[in-house]
């Protein structure tokens, strides 16, 4: 079995104060993937990305990077992964080339080997290598920031929100470049709150929610689940089960006498689910139906109490 980019079991993380951030979560990001991590504000996108990254001490479990454990092989595992945060940290006084060259010197990258404005060029920076940072908007400095990243050539590019605040055409750029990445080989994870870019992305998509993976599956797989429809049934007497047929994906019982029926709409139509329904010997009483897209999909999954 090819190794994973990242490996991680059972990781939990605990704040001082007693806020539990991470609930043993369990998660693997394939090599050579472009892999979203989704979830609301809060659900721990962030502890998560800043255990990998060192920066926050884990409470259990363990994780692993390019096949380099965080605890056993630290520097190692720093070595394999290139991270994006949502801060912008660096020196204004410095010049995007110095920027480069200072994070280059403190990975130990030696100077044969350093690509800084190779770098610089492939996030559209070259012209802007010899000014301060920052005199650079808020998307260049968003740029910078991944061009940092990747100084010491990290297997595995890490980005956490990268988008926030820059506009769609930096956005475009922006992904562009990951694209360009991941087809050289690099593997790629992304946090962001925009649904139709991960799905425009991303090979795979989890969602977590507070602390948990709540779904962890091919991005095809997820959109797919929004060509489900959503049909509301009441009948005209109490049930204790609800029944089944072949026609429905998913069906649950709603109080005593309404059934939420999930089919796929490309298999079947709604007077077909119907059917099944009285073809039991139900009544119909009342009908309601929905459509179901991306959104939908995320929010039925994070939806709801801890
Ligand atoms: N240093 C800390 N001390 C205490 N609690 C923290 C700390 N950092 C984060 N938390 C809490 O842990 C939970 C998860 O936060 P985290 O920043 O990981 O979420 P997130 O998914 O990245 O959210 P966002 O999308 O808003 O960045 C939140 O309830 C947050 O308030």
């Amino acid at each position: 079995m090819t190794e994973a980019a990242i490996s991680i079991t059972g990781l939990c993380k605990t704040y001082a104060g007693g806020k539990r951030a991470l609930d043993g979560v369990n998660l693997t990001v394939p090599r050579g993937q472009i892999f979203g991590l989704l979830g609301p504000n809060g659900a721990g996108k962030s502890t998560l990305i800043n255990i990998l990254a060192g920066l926050v001490n884990k409470t259990e479990g363990s994780a692993s990077i390019w096949g380099f454990d965080i605890d056993a092989h630290p520097r190692n595992a720093k070595a394999s992964i290139g991270i994006v945060n949502q801060e912008i940290l660096f020196d204004p006084f410095f010049t995007p080339i110095e920027t480069l060259e200072i994070q280059a010197g403190l990975y130990g990258v030696p100077k044969a080997q350093r690509r800084s404005m190779e770098l610089l060029r492939a996030v559209h920076l070259e012209d802007k290598a010899h000014a301060y940072a920052r005199t650079l908007s808020g998307g260049m400095k968003r740029r910078l920031m991944v061009a940092k990243a990747m100084v010491h050539a990290p297997p595995v590019l890490v980005l956490d929100e990268p988008t926030a605040g820059v506009d769609i055409q930096l956005r475009q750029q922006l992904w562009d470049y990951v694209r360009t990445l991941n087809q050289r080989g690099v593997t790629v994870v992304l946090t962001t709150h925009y649904l139709e870019e991960a799905e425009q992305l991303c090979d795979r998509i989890a969602i977590i929610n507070h602390g948990r993976v709540v779904a962890d599956e091919p991005t095809r797989d997820l959109v797919g689940r929004a060509q489900e429809k959503v049909v509301a049934v009441t009948v005209d007497r109490d049930l204790t089960a609800a029944p089944t047929a072949p026609c429905f994906e998913k069906i649950v019982l709603k109080g005593e006498r309404v059934l939420e029926i999930t089919y796929s709409k490309d298999r079947v139509n709604a007077g077909e689910v119907l059917a099944a329904v009285t073809a039991g010997g139900l009544g119909i009483v009342d009908v309601t139906t929905r459509e179901a897209d991306l959104e939908d999909v995320f929010l039925s999954l994070t939806r709801g109490t801890p």
